[in-house]
Order: structure tokens, then C-alpha cells, then sequence
């Protein structure tokens, strides 16, 4: 059984809609995180909701001693939840921290993962209030809790893309996972996390900073929801494939995605050729992006885009929403002409829900 077969095996039809309703739940399992009606306040009672998210992170499954410095990986445990609460159009606010450490973990290393996790919380204006400690026998493990909110009935689902949407991503896609192709490589030996001098770094640079210390787009997130445009939103934590389809099943719509349109940077189209490796695999189904994918009205797509360019943030319009069964395909250029025409051939290939998959 997948990850996702599995958390549904758990958890689907366990809770009678009778109790999810008494505890005020708006949104809850599959989603980015759960939204929640917050108890009435003095004076404003109702006006917002709670946004609720947990992630995990294992050494050796989501990070070694090659790949992260300690306090990359405090970072990027906020950071994956940070995502998640962008992803429901919420802001983060409070954060519960849980490690179970092994000896290996001396506490000196473990307060440089806390000087990264409190680097992301100031970042991100996140108030650390709390966690658990425990021993592990063998593997770091940390979980970090973020409670988010989100004004009253305005958090985004995965479930709202409607035909003739725009599909959006608010930042380049492929370069935590070619960041990690390249810390894996053979040039670390597989040993420690260290320092890349310039000539190493020779225009990886940008791909292990996007995979050590990620930077999920919540200011992005506001600005956009603000539009009331937004149909959908995601995080892409697995692969943009992944998430896509998420989105299309949620929604019951195809999403078409343009290769044409896809934000390939230059420092991984360069470094993909190095490796003679197709830049598109890490774009589709590399993962560990933390940025946002999402729908939004045709209308307002292009208004969006130069506002979210004025305000100094990329936004990337890479396809529309189309009706029919859920299913997310990709639109290439084929390298032919078209029969001397000047025109370029179009053709459509079905992209598949492959991506990063615990249990698979
Ligand atoms: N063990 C579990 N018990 C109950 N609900 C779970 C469990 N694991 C995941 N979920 C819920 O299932 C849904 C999908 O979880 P998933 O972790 O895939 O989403 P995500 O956090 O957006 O992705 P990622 O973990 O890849 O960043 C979420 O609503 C999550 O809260
Ligand atoms: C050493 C090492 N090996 C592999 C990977 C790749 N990886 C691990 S988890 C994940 C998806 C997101 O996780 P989750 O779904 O748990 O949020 C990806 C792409 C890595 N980061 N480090
Ligand atoms: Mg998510
Ligand atoms: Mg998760
Ligand atoms: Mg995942």
C-alpha cells in the first residue's frame, strides 16, 4: 500500500461528520493542513479560522550528514510546515518542536539545528512555544507542529479549479532536487555537509540553497489570495506531477501544463547538461520545492503576475485548467516544423502521479 492509500486505510470514515462538525473542523485530513473555526474573542469572535500542519523529518530519509548542516535541517522542518500553512493561504504563527535524538546528535549539534530553526522562525515572524525530547536509538527525527490562521472562510483547498483556469507556480521547480543529485555526487565522498568553496560550487550554489534552506512563499500567498481569484493552492513538497494531480482529483478537472512555460532556471538547465540528465525530471518529479502551485481565474491571471512582479516576487503562468476527467498532461512542442509552415506541432503526453512516495 502507497503513503497516501495507507493515510486513507488509517483514517477515512473513522470519525462520524457529527463530531469533525462539534470540534469546528472546516477542512480536515487531505488537505495541506486542517483549517479549524477559532472560539469566539472578545469582539472578534469568528473572524478567523485556525490553520493546523505537522511535518516530519528522518535522517537518513529526508536528510544525512552529506546533504545538510545541522542548521539547514532546523530550517527546513520549520520550513516544510511554513509551506504547508502558505498553502492553505494562511500565516504561520505558532510552532511546536518534537526531536527524538541519538548520541550521535551532541548537544552542540542539536543547538545549531535550533540556531536554524530559529533563523526560519524569525524569517517567517513564527513564535517557537514548545515541543517534546526524547532518545532515538539510531536516527534524528524532528517534527515540527505549526498552528496558522486564516481570515474567516478564506482559506484555499486543493478542490476549487474550475475549466479556464490559470495554473500558477510562485517559484522555480527542480532545484532542491538537483541540489541533492549534486550533494549526493561523488565530489563530497558522501561525508560531511561541507562549506562549498566557489570553485565547487561552480553555479550549483543556487541548487543546495534551494534544498538546504527552502523559502515557502507566503508572503506570495497573501498577496494573492487577497485577489479572491485563487482557486486552488497547493505546496509542492513531492513533485510538481504529484501535486497537480492532487489538485486535478480534488477538483474532478485536467490540468494541461505547457513545457514551454515551466520555470526551468538557468543554473539547473545548466547543471542537467553537465550530468546529461533531462531537467524536466527533476522539474516533474523531484520534489522538495516549497513553492506554490494553484489555480486562478483567467481574468486576473495576468493583472496577478504584475502585481506579484511589482511586489518583487516570480510567478509563473505554466497552463490551464480544462474540463474532463482528472489527469494532469503536458503540452511539448514537437522540433519539427510543421510541414515548412513556420509552426510549430503540438503534442500532449499524459504525465503520471509519480512522486516522492514514502511507502512506495
Ligand atoms: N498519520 C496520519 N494520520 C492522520 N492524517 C494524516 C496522517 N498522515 C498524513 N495525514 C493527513 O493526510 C493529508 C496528506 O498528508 P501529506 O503529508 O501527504 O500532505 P502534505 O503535508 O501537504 O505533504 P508532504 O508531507 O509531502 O509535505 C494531510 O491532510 C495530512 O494531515
Ligand atoms: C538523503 C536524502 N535522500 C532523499 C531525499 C529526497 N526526499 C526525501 S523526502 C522527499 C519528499 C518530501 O518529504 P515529505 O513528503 O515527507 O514531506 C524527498 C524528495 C532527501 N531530501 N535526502
Ligand atoms: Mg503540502
Ligand atoms: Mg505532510
Ligand atoms: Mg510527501
Amino acid at each position: 500500500m502507497d503513503e497516501f492509500a495507507s493515510i486513507r486505510h488509517w483514517t477515512d470514515g473513522r470519525q462520524a461528520a457529527e463530531r469533525l462538525r462539534e470540534q469546528g473542523v472546516v477542512i480536515g485530513i487531505g488537505d495541506d493542513a486542517a483549517v479549524v473555526e477559532a472560539p469566539p474573542g472578545p469582539g472578534e469572535g469568528g473572524a478567523l479560522q485556525w490553520v493546523l500542519a505537522v511535518d516530519t523529518m528522518v535522517e537518513t530519509v529526508h536528510f544525512n550528514t552529506a546533504t545538510m548542516g545541522e542548521a539547514d535541517v532546523g530550517w527546513k522542518a520549520l520550513a516544510a510546515n511554513v509551506s504547508d500553512i502558505a498553502a492553505m493561504g494562511g500565516v504561520p504563527r505558532h510552532a511546536l518542536v518534537s526531536v527524538s535524538v541519538p548520541r550521535a546528535w551532541e548537544p552542540a549539534r542539536m543547538r545549531r539545528l535550533y540556531d536554524g530553526l530559529y533563523a526560519c522562525a524569525e524569517h517567517y515572524g513564527v513564535a517557537v512555544v514548545g515541543g517534546d525530547t526524547t532518545s532515538s536509538p539510531a536516527q534524528l527525527v524532528v517534527s515540527v507542529t505549526v498552528v496558522g490562521t486564516v481570515a474567516a472562510g478564506k482559506a484555499i483547498s486543493r478542490a476549487g479549479a474550475k475549466p479556464g483556469d490559470v495554473v500558477f507556480v510562485t517559484g522555480p521547480l527542480g532545484l532542491s532536487a538537483a541540489g541533492l543529485h549534486w550533494l549526493l555526487a561523488a565530489v563530497h565522498g558522501g561525508e560531511e555537509a561541507v562549506p562549498l568553496t566557489a570553485a565547487q560550487a561552480g553555479g550549483t550554489a543556487a541548487l543546495v540553497q534551494a534544498h538546504r534552506r527552502p523559502a515557502p512563499s507566503v508572503r506570495a500567498a497573501q498577496l494573492l489570495a487577497a485577489r479572491g481569484t485563487v482557486t486552488s493552492l497547493n505546496d509542492v513538497s513531492d513533485g510538481l506531477a504529484s501535486e497537480a494531480w492532487e489538485i486535478a482529483n480534488a477538483s474532478e478537472a485536467k490540468l494541461a501544463l505547457r513545457e514551454t512555460q515551466l520555470p526551468i532556471s538557468g543554473s539547473l538547465a545548466a547543471y542537467a547538461h553537465r550530468c546529461g540528465l533531462d531537467p524536466l525530471d527533476w522539474l516533474l518529479y523531484g520534489g522538495e520545492d516549497y513553492v506554490l502551485l494553484g489555480t486562478m481565474n483567467a481574468e486576473d491571471a495576468a493583472v496577478a503576475k504584475s502585481a506579484m512582479t511589482a511586489a518583487g516576487m516570480p510567478m509563473y503562468l505554466i497552463g490551464t485548467v480544462e474540463a474532463g476527467a482528472p489527469g494532469v498532461e503536458l503540452i511539448r512542442i514537437d522540433s519539427r516544423l510543421g510541414g515548412g509552415t513556420g509552426r510549430y506541432a503540438e503534442r500532449r503526453e499524459p504525465i503520471r502521479p509519480r512522486g516522492y512516495n514514502h511507502f512506495a
